[in-house]
């Protein structure tokens, strides 16, 4: 089966929800962020990229769709929050319509609606949109890496993926150091189950095949990991490391674009360890996993499974996710292992 239309709509929608992302990024204000009843941040850009993935996918495949996707209307249909709700659809229609892509104009109320078409459980049946409208909200108010980050699931399983990480270098992160301010920014990064995967520049010049890194010798390996060390746990991840003989420092990054960058051998390694408790929801994993995976590399959790996408939208993944290319695993694998023996309560 392909999915062709489907990714062409994803890459659409993709590239416009970065737009908007963009937009508001340059121009942040205080007002626009808010935080969630779990404490974490939301902006009107997460918002406006939810509503305008929703719409653009509903524009292009005009059919019934299931989506799954971090944000919902409850906040902004709270007393107050007009204004906000005001400015989001401001940004929305014009992401939609300033270069010409839709000749719309939605009112505050379509806007909500799209937001909450968000709301699907997922699961194993059918067909499934599952999207992160900005990963890595808190690397987006610091003017860092985000990314939208946009995945099909068919009976469970990853089918595409599309990541736009608006402010990823074009050349490798090694290359080019992460701030260098006169290097181009902009990756979209897509995947079809079989068809391996390509990076283009957000501006739409042509598409390029990418591969994770070859390297062998994880003496010649760095590793990926969150910038904030309250999503990962640094002292586990420096263990794993030094376990496994990896010389260079950690590179720290907000969001997907870590999946990004590791699908075209920017880094060899990606280690995610969240602290105890915590659950990983699928819109975090799914658009980076298939990248990746299309790209030559594996990605599984602590114990070696495989993440499994089909249960909604947690996964239940066993203490943590590493991701590296097919050689390096299994030697990775027994790092991990080691490690958490060592960091294990001795009871
Ligand atoms: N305590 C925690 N442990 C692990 N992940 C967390 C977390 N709190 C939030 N997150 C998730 O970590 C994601 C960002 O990952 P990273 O650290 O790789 O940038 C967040 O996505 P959002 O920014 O979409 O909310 C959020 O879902
Ligand atoms: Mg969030
Ligand atoms: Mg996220
Ligand atoms: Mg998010």
């Amino acid at each position: 089966m392909s999915y062709h239309k489907e990714l062409a709509a994803a890459k659409k929608a993709a590239s416009l929800a970065a737009r908007l992302c963009q937009n508001v990024q340059k121009a942040l204000l205080q007002s626009d962020v808010q935080s969630k009843t779990d404490k974490t941040p939301v902006t009107v850009a997460d918002y406006g990229s939810q509503a305008l993935v929703s719409f653009v996918l509903q524009q292009e495949l005009r059919a019934e769709f299931s989506l799954v996707a971090e944000e919902d209307s409850k906040d902004l249909r709270k007393d107050g929050a007009q204004e906000i709700v005001e400015r989001i659809t401001k940004l929305v229609n014009y992401s939609l319509t300033s270069d010409g892509s839709y000749n719309v104009t939605l009112s505050t109320e379509d806007v909500l609606k799209a937001i909450d078409s968000g709301r699907s459980e997922g699961g194993s049946q059918g067909q499934h949109w599952v999207l992160d409208p900005i990963d890595g909200t808190k690397g987006f108010l610091r003017g860092d890496q985000y990314a939208i980050a946009l995945a099909l699931l068919d009976g469970g399983k990853v089918v595409l993926g599309v990541l736009a990480c608006p402010n990823l270098p074009l050349t490798s992160l090694e290359d080019a150091g992460q701030h260098s301010p006169n290097n181009e920014v902009g990756c979209l990064f897509f995947a079809e189950v079989g068809g391996g995967t390509y990076m283009q520049p957000l501006d739409g010049s042509s598409a390029v095949k990418v591969q994770v890194s070859a390297v062998e010798n994880p003496e010649e390996a760095s590793f990926f990991e969150s910038y904030e060390a309250a999503h990962s746990m640094h002292d586990l991840t420096s263990l794993i490391a030094q376990k496994l003989g990896v010389k260079a420092p950690p590179v720290r990054i907000d969001s997907q674009a870590k999946y990004g960058a590791l699908s075209r051998g920017d880094g060899a390694i990606y280690l995610r360890f969240p602290h105890k408790g915590y659950r990983e929801k699928i819109w975090d994993h799914a658009a980076g996993c298939i990248v990746v995976t299309e790209a030559g590399g594996v990605v599984t959790d602590a114990a070696g499974q495989p993440l499994d996408f089909s249960k909604g939208k947690h996964l239940d993944v066993d203490t943590g996710i590493i991701v590296t290319n097919q050689k390096l695993m299994p030697l990775l694998l027994n790092a991990v292992k080691e490690s958490l023996k060592e960091k294990a309560p001795s009871s």
